[in-house]
């Protein structure tokens, strides 16, 4: 016979096993700690290997996008939440998909880390200094969009792997300069290797970048009851306001999208930019209502966008 959890089993919290992800892991365990005065003994840190972890994928040098896109690194944690393995799943919200699988949930947020890039370099301080025709390695779709806008002469190079990955190829001289989240560096310890912060005038940052988020099985009521003590509703306010902006757009991972909000007082402001691929064509807009509209004027901006946008703007069109 199947045995029922006690109410006082460890709670399962999942995570990747980077180290950026652990340490997310390490620190929503410790609000929970903290906000109901628990021993660590009360929680249970598993870590699941994704298909983004797998390594045969991963070496390649194909794009992301090309091995899979949105979803690679959520997959197999949700699974587990469904199966009942794990209890809660700690996230990067920027690399998770804009709807969740039915039975669960994603409503809490932690507090916002900073939203900015980080220009990263071992010989030049900042974006300005980098010399006509220099390497940039990057990944991401939208880095590579906004700087090529930015900086035709600049030359780009497919950059992948964790934090440590990276500085390891910038050591090898593989780039001159790469482009990685503030917020990531700031939580792995590692924010002396930010040369320089860009300011979102300069790369509007990534939607729900820096923000941590907590998904649980939406009948778990012990798991809501533990996460809405940790929940930050202003952060919540933001991310709801962008995420209703990128599933607007409906955004494949193929179309570089910028896009970021900030609350003013009980106002939020929302920014938000779709480019072409090599950085010929910006759009972009704003948008300002009471922070409690916030998904009605993240879908708002995006309507307007897409109506800028010419027919043969977005390649599935
Ligand atoms: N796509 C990978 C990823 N997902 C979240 C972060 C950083 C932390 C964050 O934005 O919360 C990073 C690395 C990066 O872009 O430098």
């Amino acid at each position: 016979m199947e045995q029922m959890p006690s109410p006082n089993a460890p709670l399962k919290i999942g995570t990747r096993g980077s180290p950026l992800a652990l340490a997310q892991a390490f620190e929503t365990r410790s609000r929970l700690m903290a906000a109901f005065d628990l021993p660590e003994e009360a929680f249970e840190i598993v870590v699941i290997k994704t298909s983004g972890d797998n390594a045969a994928l991963i070496a390649a040098d194909k794009p992301l996008k090309e091995v899979g896109g949105k979803g690679l690194f959520t997959k197999e944690i949700e699974e587990a939440m469904l199966a009942g393995s794990i209890d809660i799943a700690v996230h990067s919200m920027k690399d998770m998909p804009t709807l969740q699988p039915e039975g669960l949930i994603l409503d809490c947020y932690l507090p916002r880390e900073d939203t900015r890039d980080a220009f990263v370099s071992m010989k030049y301080n900042s974006l300005a200094e980098l010399p006509e025709g220099a390497v940039v390695g990057t990944s991401s779709l939208r880095r590579r969009a906004q700087l090529a806008a930015r900086r035709p002469d600049l030359k780009m190079v497919e950059f992948r792997g964790n934090v440590q990955t990276r500085m390891k190829k910038l050591g090898e001289g593989v780039a001159d300069a790469t482009f990685l989240a503030l917020a990531g560096l700031n939580r792995l310890g590692m924010s002396e290797v930010a040369k320089s912060a860009i300011e979102p005038e300069d790369m509007l940052p990534a939607v729900a970048q820096g923000c941590i988020g907590i998904e649980r099985r939406e009948a778990d009521t012990r798991a809501k009851m533990l996460l809405d003590a940790i929940h930050h509703a202003p952060s919540g306010l933001r991310l709801a306001c962008e995420r209703s902006f990128l599933l607007t757009l409906d955004g494949s991972c193929e179309t570089p999208i910028g896009g970021l909000s900030v609350l003013e007082g009980d106002q939020i402001w929302l920014r938000g930019e779709i480019l072409r691929p090599d950085g010929s064509e910006t759009i972009t807009g704003e948008i300002r209502g009471p922070a409690a509209d916030g998904v009605a004027l993240g879908a708002e901006l995006a309507k307007q966008l897409l109506a800028k946008a010419p027919a043969d703007f977005f390649c599935w069109r």
